[in-house]
């Protein structure tokens, strides 16, 4: 029997190098690769390549229905070295178990009358909002009031989509898609592949400095002192100097701007990706279209109902009061929390990452509907597969294993959690005064 091709840890490491041409991972002691035209046939596209020169068995089991495995051998290039392998971590081996618990319990399927009702909430509001704007719309509070409904209905919709395209809801990831691209496209304005990319990264490396985009906010906001490596490479050092040093007041008003931008960049990726970066190129024209579809029915109702004047004011406060519902919910969810560069990241197993990142939010009935779940953002961390309506049944046997293997478990209220990151804010915003801004 030909004798299988084994890898040093080093050789692996090497292969993030950008000197380097092929990209490896491991996983399960097995050695993968994923350079060249990999990224092109991948369903994942880019995000694979976070993990390169990793350990990606964590990150893998996570986006992966098990059928996966029969195409995971086309891309086999050997193993670990028998003296290098590194044995799962005890904290790893007892979620698993805890995997294997709730998949027995079913806790993996999603109640489908739940999603329904939902998305049929979620229609509902949308339908108010325009039928305020309807009889109410010569009326400013009518406007107003229906702008606020508008933004209520984006922020929701961007928890169902978040559900639909990590694949909580069906078995079918067809299914799923074309759902994400109703709720998140058509309805909330933001294209599922530019999500996909970002958000699927996140979950690979979260709050790891130059791979997670979440907290690449530089010259807005800085969240480490990693970020204010940034300042020297900025064109407007000025305009960077005076939001850094005003960050934790600046906040608030920052977070409004954030669907805005979502929205734009959302369209930049849908014009300018390669195709072959897109699941399918019937794909590609359906975001696109779905995409117009948004800012056409969007636009029909601001101004066929209200003067010019008024579809902007419109227009301005409904995009603004979404940025904010939404961005202080993914700010609240690991902002504050410890940011790792990529070395220290190499250093720690992918589920204690998971944890020691994210920030849960007290549960009780206001904080679940307004954060989509989200605030049992670790639980949502360690499976993102798992219904958010089943979050609370899991959070307790999380919580003591974290105990057990005195893995930092960080959970607290809506309130506090806010405080925390103006705290940060204010902390690096001091330090960069102190080390930067002389
Ligand atoms: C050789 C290694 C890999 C192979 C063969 C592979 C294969 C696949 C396949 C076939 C799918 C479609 C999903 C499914 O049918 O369940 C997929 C999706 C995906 N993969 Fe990979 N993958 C690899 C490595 C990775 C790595 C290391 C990551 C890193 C985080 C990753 C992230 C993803 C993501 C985010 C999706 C999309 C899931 C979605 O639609 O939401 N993959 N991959």
């Amino acid at each position: 029997m030909p004798s299988v091709p084994t890898f040093t840890w080093s050789q692996v490491e090497a292969s993030n190098s950008d000197l380097s041409k092929d990209k490896l991972i491991v996983i399960n002691d097995k050695v993968y690769s994923i350079g060249g035209d990999f990224v092109y046939w991948h369903p994942g596209g880019k995000v694979a390549l976070s993990q390169t020169g990793r350990d990606a068995t964590g990150a893998f089991d996570q986006f992966h229905s098990e059928s996966v495995q029969e195409v995971l051998s086309d891309f086999y290039l050997g193993d670990i070295a028998p003296t290098e392998r590194r044995e799962a971590s005890s904290f790893r081996k007892d979620i698993e178990k805890l995997q294997n618990e709730f998949q027995k319990a079913g806790l993996f399927e999603a109640s489908k009358i739940y999603y329904f009702f939902k998305v049929l909430f979620n229609i509902s509001l949308w339908a108010a909002a325009v039928s305020i704007l309807h009889i109410f719309g010569h009326n400013t509070y009518g406007v107003l009031i229906s702008a606020s409904i508008l933004a209520i209905f984006w922020q929701q919709c961007g928890w169902l989509a978040h559900d639909f395209l990590h694949h909580q809801v069906f078995k079918n990831r067809t299914l799923n898609n074309y759902m994400g691209i109703f709720v998140g496209n058509i309805c909330q304005g933001f294209s599922v592949s530019w999500w996909k990319n970002k958000h699927c990264t996140h979950h690979s490396m979260p709050n790891v400095h130059l791979i997670d985009t979440d907290i690449d906010t530089m010259p807005f906001l800085a969240w480490s002192e990693h970020a204010l490596e940034f300042f020297n490479d900025l064109t407007d050092k000025q305009a960077a100097k005076f939001l850094v040093s005003y960050q934790p007041i600046l906040y608030f008003p920052i977070l409004t701007l954030a669907r805005l931008s979502w929205a734009f960049a959302s369209i930049i990726y849908c014009i300018t990706t390669p195709s072959t970066l897109f699941e399918t190129s019937i794909f590609l024209f359906v975001e696109r279209f779905s995409l117009l579809m948004h800012w056409g029915w969007y636009l029909f109702i601001s101004f066929y109902y209200l003067s010019p004047m008024m579809a902007i004011v419109y227009i301005f406060v409904s995009q603004a009061i979404c940025g904010f519902l939404l961005a202080i919910v993914f700010s609240i969810n690991h902002n504050g929390m410890p940011i790792l560069d990529t070395k220290e990241a190499s250093k720690v197993d992918f589920y204690e990452m998971q944890v020691m990142t994210g920030r849960d939010v007290t549960s009780n009935i206001f904080n679940d509907w307004f954060t989509g779940g989200l605030n049992y953002q670790i639980e949502h961390h360690i499976w993102p597969t798992l219904p958010r309506h089943n979050f609370h049944l899991v959070t307790e046997k999380v919580q003591s294993l974290c105990k057990k293997h005195n893995v930092p478990y960080h959970s607290t209220s809506l309130v506090n959690g806010v405080n925390e990151i103006i705290q940060r804010l204010d902390k690096i915003s001091k330090l960069a005064k102190k080390t930067k801004f002389q």
